[in-house]
């Protein structure tokens, strides 16, 4: 069986991958999410799992920076997951004045750094006066909790970090939006056997030349003229000279298509570098 190596355990990760690939891989949980992709890139796992975007949040940009200046793992697969956000921890001690807010006692919350945007509304009414600490992923917020047994220290995690952690859930669902959304990828050097999905996405990084009008434009058209259908372009600094960018393009379309090679040697003929980060299949989320 393949090993995937996944940020956890008891993370929205964990719940995501398990939803995604059931029992037939074997999981291994790693605290970090550089110790994540390095374990790929050691051989320790064959795949690792990623989460990349979020519905309300738009790209976790240090995985993105991870994916494409660290390592160099080809993307197999991406998923959909809903996220359900809820805020662990202890009630308040009785006999102490409340007010309008049960939350008022909690004066630290840990979580991952990707939560408190999706949780603003909530934390905006209940947790103001809450400093916001970030750790390495939600369950380590638990866990955290589970040791410090301070009322005033509150965590935002999954459900299932709760009950094994044994700190009470205080708020189901705090997420601004019911239906929040996290996009997960699957990497590593060899294609697992996953199901067949009519959907199939290539993801590449476009560097454009220097001092070249209309280099993005031409880019766009070639993809536009043979209506191949764009689902992401953001641009993302080079990290090698100030103002310097390339364009992290999601292209919902296989590189094993008529179209889609030829649009490549087009940007390229331009003088565009072009660097292919996987052309894989896509799911979205079936309960
Ligand atoms: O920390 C976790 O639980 C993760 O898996 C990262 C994460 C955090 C918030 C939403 C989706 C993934």
């Amino acid at each position: 069986m393949k090993k995937v190596a996944i940020l956890g355990p008891s993370t929205f990760s964990e719940e995501a991958t398990r939803h995604f690939l059931k029992d037939d891989f074997i999981y291994i949980s790693y605290k970090l999410i550089s110790e994540v992709f390095n374990a790929t890139v050691a051989g320790e796992t064959d795949l690792s799992v990623i989460p990349i975007e979020n519905t309300l949040e738009g790209s976790v940009h240090l995985h993105v920076d991870w994916l494409v200046h660290e390592v160099n793992l080809p993307i197999r697969a991406e998923w959909v997951f809903p996220i359900d956000m809820n805020l662990i921890g202890f009630a308040n001690k009785e006999g102490q004045d409340e007010g309008s807010n049960p939350y008022q006692h909690i004066r630290k919350v840990l979580s991952h750094h990707v939560v408190p945007a999706q949780c603003s509304r909530f934390m905006k009414k209940y947790l103001s006066g809450a400093e916001f600490e970030q750790v390495s992923s939600t369950a380590e917020g638990v866990r955290l909790v589970s040791a410090l047994q301070d009322p005033a220290v509150a965590a935002i995690g999954t459900a299932i970090a709760s009950t094994n952690y044994g700190v009470p859930m205080l708020e189901k669902e705090i997420q601004d939006h019911k239906d929040n959304m996290t996009r997960f990828l699957l990497v590593g050097e060899e294609a697992p056997e996953l199901p067949t999905s009519a959907d199939r996405k290539t993801t590449i990084l476009v560097t454009l030349p220097e001092d070249y009008p209309g280099a993005l434009h031409q880019v766009l058209s070639a993809f536009a003229w043979r209506r191949i259908n764009l689902s992401k372009i953001e641009s993302k600094p080079t990290k090698k000279k100030l103002g310097t960018y390339y364009f992290y393009i999601d292209i919902a379309d296989s590189l094993d298509s008529v179209l889609l090679p030829s649009a490549i040697q087009e940007i390229e003929a331009i003088g565009c570098q072009v660097r292919i980060l996987g052309s894989y299949p896509s799911y979205s989320y079936i309960s």
